[in-house]
């Protein structure tokens, strides 16, 4: 049974806090922290003794003794792109529709709340560097050999050990999942370090489907999930054991999955024209990619000139970029256009339409898989999203073309005299789709905590000098 009572006011910095509530007793930064090394000053974390810790909105949860403790999961992330969080909160849903309350689970960058420069920056530093597509050529290909990222990273790891110890730690994990590239080689250090290896179950899940980055193998987690075979392959080529790799899908959020709406009723819904046949223009989280020229095209190519009226609609959708949204929403449209910024319902909007134009985000792809949309890729990210165009467009599931030009003449022959090539292209996409991977995997996570046995006996002893 678990009681909530209010927090003292937050008074604390964040190193403060996680002081007090790992370590107990006041904290004078980093410096006190990193030499405050005798025994004395460590606190013994037992689960099998926990009263209190803190909950994600700040309040303390007490639980009662010889109550059954819910498992910690933390999901590592980073909002580098929007798929590490959608990947991130699908596995969190999931476990909650799977599991209820067996497991609490924190959703958190925890480089960017805990650590320093480069870490602390991954957002801006990655956006700036697929801006400048040969920077990231660079830097993506010059780091795929181990020897090269191991050391990097794991002169990362030393550098900033006792604050991704303080990071992981505050949540007192049973079970890490990371989702995301970089967030493999670091954590498993600190946890050898620590000794705590053998007491934390740490899963990777990739969300790339097809020419990830080594970063995401590394041979001593429990599980490695691969979305695709192709992945697999590169994973057991990478010296994972079979043992350690599944196939079950990207993850993907539970309302792509599980909610049946009719097209009908969400037009009505999102006010888009009932008749017309819509298409979805896209850049991924961040609205990256050749949006506002292939949304000039459209508008053109989508009008019957003979006729005089519009032959389909589009919703275009701008993620974070606020800048294409206000340029949009300025524009001049022939044919019914909705301009919308970041999203929460994305299965809805996928739902409404009849096809989709996007760059080539791993995460977006498998969403129009399940919602079965025909996709036009206009992009891709070289390196990890490369690998996803062949992925699209051998499994008939869709067609890549960088012109703004050639997409609007396809769309709108799709939309015309074509129909039966959308339709079949439909049918591929669904036949591609995975939408309960995101159950298989929790699912499988779960059986693993459990033949792990009883991790509510796991102590977390603060040591000291993981740094050394
Ligand atoms: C010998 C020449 C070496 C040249 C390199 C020099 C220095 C290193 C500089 C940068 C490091 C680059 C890291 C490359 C590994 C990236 C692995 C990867 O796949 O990253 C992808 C993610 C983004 O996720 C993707 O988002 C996409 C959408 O936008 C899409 O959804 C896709 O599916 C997703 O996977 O990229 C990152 O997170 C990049 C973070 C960038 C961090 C920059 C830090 C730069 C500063 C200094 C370098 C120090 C530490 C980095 C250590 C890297 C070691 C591998
Ligand atoms: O307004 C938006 C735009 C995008 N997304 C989601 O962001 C993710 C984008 O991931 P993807 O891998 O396609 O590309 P990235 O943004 O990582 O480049 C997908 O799950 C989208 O559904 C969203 O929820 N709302």
């Amino acid at each position: 049974m678990v009681m909530k009572v209010a927090t003292p006011e937050k008074v604390a910095s964040i190193t403060e806090k996680v002081w007090q509530s790992v370590y107990g007793g006041s904290n004078s930064g980093r410096h006190f922290y990193h030499h405050n090394h005798h025994p004395k000053h460590q606190r013994r974390y037992s689960y099998e003794s926990e009263d209190e810790y803190e909950d994600e909105d700040g309040t303390i949860q007490l639980m009662q003794m010889g109550a059954e403790r819910s498992k910690n999961v933390l999901i590592l992330m980073s909002d580098t792109g929007g798929g590490h969080r959608a990947s991130a909160e699908a596995i969190r849903d999931a476990f909650r529709i799977e599991f209820g309350d067996e497991y609490r689970i924190h959703v958190k960058d925890v480089w960017k709340e805990y650590t320093g420069w480069p870490l602390n920056d991954m957002e801006r530093s990655y956006k700036f560097m697929v801006k400048h597509v040969q920077l990231w050529k660079v830097a993506f290909h010059g780091t795929s050999p181990r020897w090269i990222h191991s050391s990097y990273l794991a002169a990362i790891a030393s550098y900033y050990a006792k604050e991704v110890e303080a990071g992981l730690m505050k949540y007192k994990p049973d079970i890490i999942i990371s989702v995301h590239p970089l967030m493999q080689h670091i954590p498993l250090l600190v946890l050898k370090w620590k000794g705590l290896q053998k007491k934390v179950i740490f899963v990777t899940v990739i969300t790339d489907l097809n020419t990830c980055h080594p970063t995401w193998f590394h041979p001593r987690v429990n599980r490695c999930y691969c979305p695709s075979n192709e992945v697999a392959k590169r994973a057991l080529c990478d010296g994972l054991e079979d043992s350690q790799v599944r196939v079950f899908g990207l993850p993907i959020r539970p309302s792509f999955a599980r909610a049946v709406l009719s097209k009908d009723d969400l037009r009505r819904e999102l006010e888009l024209d009932p008749d017309l046949p819509s298409v979805l223009l896209m850049g991924g989280g961040e609205g990256m990619g050749p949006v506002k020229k292939t949304a000039m095209a459209l508008s053109e190519s989508l009008y019957d000139k003979d006729q005089q009226k519009p032959i389909g609609q589009m919703i275009i959708i701008c993620g974070r970029n606020k800048g294409l949204v206000s340029t949009l929403e300025s524009q001049e449209w022939m044919i019914p256009v909705k301009v919308r910024g970041f999203e929460t319902q994305m299965e809805k909007w996928m739902g409404a339409c009849d096809c989709i134009i996007t760059k080539a985000g791993p995460g977006t792809i498998a969403e129009a898989l399940i919602r079965g949309l025909p996709i036009v890729l206009n992009d891709y990210i070289p390196g990890q999203e490369k690998g996803n165009v062949p992925y699209v467009v051998d499994n008939g599931a869709g067609v890549f073309t960088r012109s703004p030009k050639e997409t609007a003449r396809i769309v709108s022959e799709w939309f015309s005299t074509k129909t039966d090539e959308l339709k079949r292209m439909s049918e591929n996409a669904v036949k591609l789709a995975q939408p309960e991977a995101v159950f298989d995997i929790v699912k499988d996570i779960h059986e693993l905590a459990r033949h792990r046995g009883p991790l509510a006996n796991i102590s977390y002893v603060s040591t000291s000098n993981v740094a050394s």
